[in-house]
């Protein structure tokens, strides 16, 4: 069913945005999502993710209902294979690294030069520096977030899957942005934009994924 947007664009409501969350193993994906999802965090032994699940939940942002089909995929290298699988399809992307580890905020960088490879132009990219709640052992601080964040042209929060911090804000900033881009390019084009345009032109008209 087709609704007119506040910008008096057509919106597809019913339309499903899938939203891939990726990172190093350990960082708290499927934490992040079970807090998400079910408001609580499960402390205890790590169990890595095998293979990939998802999660349907449905936002309402800006009076506009957003469907997100959240994946939850395995960080270790060796489901790498079957993760970059599900790239291509993908709307929007949160990338995570553990703000207590150190490679998994380095490694944030192949990851997104993998985005860059497998994912469509148009993604709409997130960087997460979760466990923000484990303040002594913090490494990673938040200006370093937001410089790399800066470098890439992606949004960043910090986050926490233990309390809950910015857990819900991640989701519907992606979701707003992944609603901003329907409004933008409510049909999505054969070519890709960045093709089309001049270099000036592609400095400054991201809409979503790198600038
Ligand atoms: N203190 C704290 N611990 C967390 C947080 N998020 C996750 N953890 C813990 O970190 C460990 C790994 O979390 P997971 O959610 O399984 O990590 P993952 O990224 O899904 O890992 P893979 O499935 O291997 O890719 C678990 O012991 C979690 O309880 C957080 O925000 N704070």
């Amino acid at each position: 069913m087709d609704q007119i947007s506040a910008a008096g664009v057509a919106y597809d409501q019913d339309l499903t945005h899938k939203t891939i969350l990726v990172g190093d193993s350990g960082v708290g994906k499927t934490s992040l999502l079970v807090q998400f999802d079910q408001g609580k965090f499960i402390p205890g032994s790590f169990s890595a993710t095998v293979g990939i699940g998802f999660t349907n939940k449905v936002l309402t942002v800006d009076e506009l209902k957003v469907r997100l089909q959240i994946w939850d995929t395995a960080g270790q290298e060796r489901f790498r294979s079957v993760t970059h699988a599900y790239y291509r399809d993908a709307q929007a992307l949160l990338l995570l690294y553990d703000v207590t580890s150190r490679s998994s905020f380095d490694n944030t960088r192949a990851w997104l030069s993998e985005i860059h490879e497998y994912a469509q132009d148009e993604v709409v990219i997130m960087l997460l520096g979760n466990k923000t709640d484990v303040s002594g052992a913090r490494v990673i601080r938040r200006e370093d977030g937001e410089k790399l964040a800066r470098e890439f042209g992606v949004i960043f929060l910090e986050t926490s899957a233990k309390t809950g911090l910015n857990v819900d804000q991640a989701f519907i900033t992606v979701a707003r942005e992944l609603v901003r881009c329907s409004v933008q390019m409510p049909i999505r084009p054969r070519f890709h934009l960045h093709e089309l345009m001049e270099p000036e032109e592609r400095e400054t008209s991201g809409c979503c994924g790198f600038n």
